[in-house]
């Protein structure tokens, strides 16, 4: 394995910063590039990064940087953390600082709106010739700066990609596991924020420990349905990319998706519960999305519709958890039980 030198990291949000520390503490020099020269400015001086994770330090080989061509120029590996909806034009624009064979890795868990593109797909599309690769897993920002054992995936058809993240970031409180379906592993990490707002909603009114568990289950049966109707392995669901992830967003308030199915619950609006969060929680536009692509497909996706319709058109919670809990009775696993779609299934 050839030894990587340097490396960069898109995006001074938590995550870009959790990661950009990670690498700092395996010691590599990491160019860390945001768009806010005073939060550049902050870093440098400070070593912490006070918007985010006030009181954290993070060491010396990160240097924050508003050149994004200087962040990038001779960066074997460059790990995006932009929110979805500005990853392509920020990509887009800086395309000619990419060398072909540099290796670029995305962590954003979200879907492009026109042509419901993944971030690698994005990659592929704006930076031709660049090793391709997709973070995702249960890591919450928050947990990985406080060095709570965590573990992730890298996914990549490029074995020199997986095994150099897999390099650069293992270490002993973060284990990257590999795996080959980056569209799988990708779109469980979109799907879940969806499925966190509902669980956070439940909890907001109060749910029994049955119905949390009743509530993941269920989520993960409809994004394997969902999976297979788009043409990727349900399998990798299975994974920390796809269970693992859903399980630590459904549980934890920690996730800005929980929080904003949370206050909703708690009588927010949309806009209130988003503002008041002030990060990006992308399960609201990955719910549009999905809602619109599952009518589209005809896919059978109760929790999809049933939090568009509070969320988009002010139905009464209690109304869809009714309908919910009215709905025909069907199967647990569809893999070996077919779901019945003639209303016969009691
Ligand atoms: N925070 C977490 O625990 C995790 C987040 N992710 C994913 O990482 C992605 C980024 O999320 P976070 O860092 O958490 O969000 P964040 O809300 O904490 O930070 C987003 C950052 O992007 C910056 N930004 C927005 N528009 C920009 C533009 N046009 N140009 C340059 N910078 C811009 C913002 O200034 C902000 O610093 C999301 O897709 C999220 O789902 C993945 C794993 C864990
Ligand atoms: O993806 C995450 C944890 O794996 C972070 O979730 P939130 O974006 O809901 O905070």
């Amino acid at each position: 394995m050839e030894a990587i030198h340097q490396i960069a990291v898109l995006g001074g949000g938590s995550f870009g910063t959790a990661i950009a520390k990670v690498l700092a503490e395996n010691g590599y020099r990491v160019r860390f590039w945001m768009r806010d020269p005073e939060q550049a400015e902050l870093i440098r001086n400070q070593h912490e990064n006070p918007r985010y994770f006030p009181g954290v330090e993070l060491g010396t080989l990160i240097e924050p940087t508003t050149d994004i061509e200087a962040a990038i120029s001779g960066a074997e590996l460059v790990f995006v953390a932009l929110p979805s909806k500005v990853f392509r034009n920020v990509i887009h624009d800086c395309a000619h600082c990419f060398d072909a064979g540099q290796m670029v890795v995305s962590t954003t868990k979200g879907i492009e709106r026109i042509g419901f593109r993944l971030m690698s797909q994005v990659l592929e599309e704006e930076l031709p010739g660049v090793r391709v690769g997709v973070l995702s897993g249960p890591n919450l920002a928050g947990e990985l700066v406080a060095h709570e054992l965590t573990a992730s995936v890298i996914a990549s058809e490029d074995r020199k990609l997986r095994e150099s993240v897999q390099q650069v970031l293992g270490n002993d409180y973060f284990r990257v596991y590999a795996n080959l379906d980056v569209y799988g592993v990708e779109l469980g990490g979109a799907l879940k924020n969806i499925y966190a707002m509902v669980s956070g909603l439940a909890a907001a009114r109060g749910m029994g420990e049955n119905t949390k568990s009743m509530l993941i289950t269920r989520s993960l049966a409809e994004m394997s349905r969902f999976a297979v109707s788009m043409g990727a392995n349900p399998m990798t669901f299975l994974g920390l990319s796809g269970v693992g992830d859903l399980i630590v967003t459904c549980t934890s308030s920690m996730s800005r998706n929980y929080r904003v199915g949370y206050a909703m619950g708690k009588g927010a609006t949309l806009d209130e519960a988003v503002t008041e969060i002030g990060q990006v929680a992308e399960g609201v536009r990955t719910l549009e999305l999905v809602h619109e692509k599952a009518l589209e497909m005809g896919v059978y996706m109760p929790l999809v519709r049933g939090l568009y319709e509070v969320l988009y058109n002010g139905a009464s919670i209690d109304d869809v958890v009714s309908a919910l809990m009215k709905a025909a009775q069907n199967s647990d696993v569809e893999f070996i039980l077919p779901r019945q779609t003639d209303g016969a299934a009691i």
